[in-house]
């Protein structure tokens, strides 16, 4: 417990947050992941008591186990991806901005959670702090749930930090140099495709409606990197993955799209996800094998993923630049 200190200067802390992962690839860990992910009313903005009826009648019956076999195909030595990617992200940036300044990794589900980094900044003697979620376009379903989590913990503490809170780096000149030196090494591998597919985590649509700025800021990341690129709009196309459930959710869908696109005469694709931080489930699995199968039987030749920024050095250091302001 921290204790008043006359002596003491500022320090300032960082809470680096995405989103989590089960603890393992089975079906009680999914359980226990999906059940905490799906409660959250940012997620899912149903009337609690129908939902409660769904979450627990059906889908946490259901899900858990198919979700685990998913899991144990992405699952390493290292444990998740997302997990293991987001300490390599923290340990690189603790190195930059040195010790003086604790740099912790809260999930916004599972482990380690926001409270557990929370309270070791605390033990830490921190009195400012910076949170950055690591999504890089804003959605009240992801960074916004982040800002309910972390004010959840510091409703608890008797002396509250001064915060801050980075919201959105969707147009951030680090982060647009950072995925272009990405698409570089990739076209210095792999040359370059008839069309590029930017894949975004889809929202449902109403969210979109009712004012979430997500959608907007995915459309701005990718004009922005195809400025940057010098492409045509012919070149490029922005889509959206990982639909849950019934409803409609942000168009055009990434898996119709590489279904179709064969057939319109495009047959090489390299699809890059640049509202992914750190590679996952959704990167790994949906867009390296599934996508490409749909794309690949629907008649397509040739089909890259271009991995996650992850912890290449621009990446950090434009995580870093983010951080500068504030420190
Ligand atoms: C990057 C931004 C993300 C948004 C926006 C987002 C919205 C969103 N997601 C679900 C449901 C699920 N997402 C799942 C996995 C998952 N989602 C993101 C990111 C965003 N989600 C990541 C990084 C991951 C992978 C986590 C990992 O451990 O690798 C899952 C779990 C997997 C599964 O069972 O399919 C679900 C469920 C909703 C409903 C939603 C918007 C409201
Ligand atoms: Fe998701
Ligand atoms: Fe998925």
């Amino acid at each position: 417990m921290k204790e008043f200190d006359h002596q003491a200067g500022t320090r300032t802390g960082i809470l680096l947050s995405n989103l989590g992962t089960p603890d393992a690839p089975t079906a009680s860990a999914l359980r226990r992941y999906l059940a905490e992910f799906l409660w959250d009313p940012r997620v899912i903005e149903m009337p609690r008591l129908p939902w409660w009826m769904i979450l627990h009648g059906i889908i946490l019956r259901v899900r858990p186990s198919r979700s685990a076999a998913l899991y144990k195909k992405v699952w390493t030595s290292d444990g998740s991806p997302l997990l293991h990617i987001a300490e390599q992200q923290r340990q690189q940036i603790q190195v930059a901005l040195g010790t003086d300044t604790p740099v912790v990794l809260g999930m916004r589900y599972g482990n380690p959670s926001i409270a557990q980094a929370l309270t070791e900044l605390k033990n830490q003697q921190v009195e400012r702090l910076v949170v950055l979620p690591l999504y890089p376009q804003y959605s009240g379903a992801t960074t916004g749930s982040t800002f309910d989590a972390v004010s959840a913990e510091l409703q608890r503490w008797r002396w509250v930090p001064e915060v801050r809170f980075i919201n959105t780096y969707h147009q951030h000149a680090g982060y647009i140099a950072s995925l272009c030196e990405s698409i570089g090494r990739h076209i210095e591998r792999y040359g370059i495709p008839q069309k590029w597919l930017f894949s975004y985590h889809g929202t449902p649509k109403e969210y979109h409606l009712k004012g979430d700025p997500y959608f907007c800021y995915c459309q701005k990341t990718t004009q922005l990197v195809a400025e940057r690129m010098g492409w045509s709009e012919e070149q490029y196309m922005t889509t959206f993955q990982s639909r849950f459930g019934k409803a409609e959710w942000l168009q055009p869908y990434t898996d119709m799209t590489l279904e179709h696109l064969p057939g319109q005469g495009v047959k090489s694709v390299a699809v890059i996800c640049p509202g992914f931080s750190a590679d996952c489930l959704e990167t790994i699995d949906e867009i390296g094998r599934e996508n490409k199968e749909v794309f690949m039987e629907a008649g397509g030749e040739q089909y890259h993923y271009v991995p996650a920024l992850n912890d290449d050095i621009s990446h950090i250091k434009a995580l870093v630049a983010l951080l500068e302001p504030h420190l």
